[in-house]
């Protein structure tokens, strides 16, 4: 009887990294996998990711339980969305200021997303710094506003939400709830719900001091994890 409730992170955990969000490139299988792992624990698995709840569909190719934007908008496995947080950093003035930087600085993109806004310098690593200041500047004051240092990127977001309070709240839901929770992820983003999970007795696992820093050990892992019947 399979007692493990699964979450994964996506963006370097399941996905490789690629210049621009846009262009990253779903591996094969992958879609195929999720569903397998997910139909092996009676459904108990969730995407735990900073990408918005439509991205995350089109990655996955089916609408799993997830929390979205690092857990400000949770999907149950009866698909109702729920979303705990009614503030948002995704404000006009802040987008213009983003955008007017980043037409100075070839290479960095902005992504706005329904709670956040990103400022992606993947491509331009040496204007990191200054986008940096310039969000302090944005910011500075705001109550209950926080920069979330992202992998190549600044995420500007409220306070309040974070995977690992999204883990937690899975962990309350049917069908997740009385199993012990696995979370995979790769990041500063992720160790919230690495710490949620051997806080309720499971098991955080980074991709990097736990696997060999690659995706493929990863999905290779998960696709022996089908055969058997844990994780
Ligand atoms: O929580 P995750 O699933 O790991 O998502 C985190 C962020 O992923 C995306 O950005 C990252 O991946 C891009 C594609 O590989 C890459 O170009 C970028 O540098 C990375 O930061 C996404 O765009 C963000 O919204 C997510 O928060």
């Amino acid at each position: 009887m399979p007692t493990h409730a699964l979450f994964l992170d996506l963006d370097g955990t399941l996905l490789d990294f690629a210049p621009t969000p846009a262009e990253v490139v779903v591996p094969d299988g992958l879609p195929a996998l999720l569903a397998a792992l997910a139909s092996a624990r009676n459904g108990a698995l969730a995407i735990l990711s900073g990408r918005t709840m439509d991205d995350i569909d089109g990655v996955t190719g089916a609408p799993f339980p997830a929390g979205a934007e690092h857990g400000f908008v949770c999907r149950d496995s009866a698909g109702v969305i729920h979303q705990p947080i009614t503030t948002t950093a995704n404000r006009p003035a802040w987008r213009q200021a983003l955008d007017d930087a980043a037409a100075t600085m070839p290479g960095v993109a902005i992504e706005q997303k329904r709670y956040t806004l990103v400022a992606h310098f993947r491509r331009a690593p040496d204007h990191g710094p200054a986008l940096r200041a310039l969000i302090d500047r944005l910011i500075a004051g705001v109550p209950d506003i926080e920069v979330l240092p992202a992998n190549m990127a600044w995420e500007i977001r409220p306070a309040g939400a974070d995977k690992g309070r999204a883990l937690d709240w899975f962990m309350q839901q049917t069908p997740f709830a009385g199993r012990v929770p696995v979370f995979v992820g790769d990041d500063t983003t992720d160790e919230a719900a690495i710490a949620a999970a051997k806080a309720q007795g499971g098991i955080g696992l980074n991709v990097h001091r736990d696997f060999d820093g690659t995706t493929n050990a990863v999905r290779a892992w998960l696709a022996r994890a089908v055969a058997e019947p844990q994780p």
